[in-house]
């Protein structure tokens, strides 16, 4: 039996919550989360044994998961350098970006504590715990950052989520920042900006918005997601992300440029080109 304390009880703390009740339903799984809707779900759906304060639960803990905006895991890695914790104690979080992360992670990592840096690749725009399931991080990539946890420890943490089926992918926090900029940041960027550029250019028209078919639905669902975690992600991914937005730019400014020349041949190619690589991904 392992005690788990999981901080942070939303999309993804929850997720990973479920798994873990799912490998050995005697784990004791302990939550912490100010939002007291989330976390009385948990215990109402016996999933999480019960909700303590984040410093008394740390001291208790085999495995500490922090599933907060990454703004809050690097406030709790800080705090959890100055808490007695337990000897053999594997801490790891859930952040989506994770340089800062694992420079924060230095203080536990001098005092001989095992971190091991992650990020599941799956999610929604929902939020809390009651949009979160079993089957949420089902096969999905979980971008593993080496720290110094022990082979033990990275063990352990394997089988706890092996409910989930996660296909484990060791990676760099640079490179991860730099994939993730790419994938995840720059398309969060774009889709938020999407909407509020429409919303502007529209405010006079009296259908707008309302109009909007599947399109503008599909390219802009992720804009919808958590405003607070969302900056947090920004704040902390800031050079990859300006750099992922300056290629954008680039490549937008290029087909503006073509479509205000009636350069059929380069809108065409443009648009060629997007669906053939769009069209492999669902292969
Ligand atoms: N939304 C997504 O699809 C994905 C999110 N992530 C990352 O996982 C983390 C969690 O994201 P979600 O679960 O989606 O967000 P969420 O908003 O559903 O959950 C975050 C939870 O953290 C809680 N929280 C805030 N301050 C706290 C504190 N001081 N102590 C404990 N809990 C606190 C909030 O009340 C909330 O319940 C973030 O770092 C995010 O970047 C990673 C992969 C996918
Ligand atoms: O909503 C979606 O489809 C996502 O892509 C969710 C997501 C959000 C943040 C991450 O770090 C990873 C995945």
């Amino acid at each position: 039996m392992t005690t788990v304390l999981i901080s942070g009880l939303g999309l993804i703390g929850s997720s990973i919550a479920r798994v873990i009740h799912r490998q050995n339903p005697a784990n004791e799984m302990i939550g912490v989360d100010p939002d007291d809707d989330s976390s009385q779900f948990m215990l109402q759906q016996h999933i999480i044994n019960r909700i303590d304060t984040f410093n008394h639960a740390a001291q208790k803990a085999d495995v500490i998961i922090l599933a907060g905006p990454v703004s809050v895991i690097i406030s709790q890695i800080e705090e959890l350098a100055n808490i007695k914790l337990k000897p053999n104690v594997l801490i790891t979080d859930t952040g989506s970006t994770k340089a800062s992360v694992m420079k924060a992670a230095q203080s536990l990592i001098k005092k001989g504590v095992g971190f091991l840096g992650g990020h599941p690749m799956a999610g929604s725009h929902l939020t809390g715990s009651r949009s979160g399931s079993l089957r949420l991080l089902t096969q999905s990539t979980y971008f593993l950052v080496n720290g110094s946890q022990t082979q033990r420890q990275l063990d352990q943490f394997k089988a706890l989520m092996k409910p989930a089926k996660i296909n484990w992918t060791l990676i760099g926090a640079k490179d991860h920042d730099q994939l993730v900029s790419e994938l995840s940041h720059v398309p969060h960027v774009v889709a938020t900006t999407l909407v509020n550029a429409a919303a502007a250019q529209l405010q006079d028209n009296p259908t707008g918005l309302s109009a909007a078919a599947g399109g503008f639905k599909d390219t802009t669902r992720i804009a919808a997601a958590d405003p607070t975690m969302w900056t947090a992600i920004m704040l902390n991914n800031a050079d990859a992300i300006d750099e992922g937005i300056e290629a954008f730019k680039t490549q937008l400014t290029k087909l503006q440029t073509a479509i205000h020349n009636q350069d059929e041949q380069t809108i065409l190619r443009t648009f060629q080109q997007a669906q053939a690589i769009r069209e492999s991904l669902d292969k």
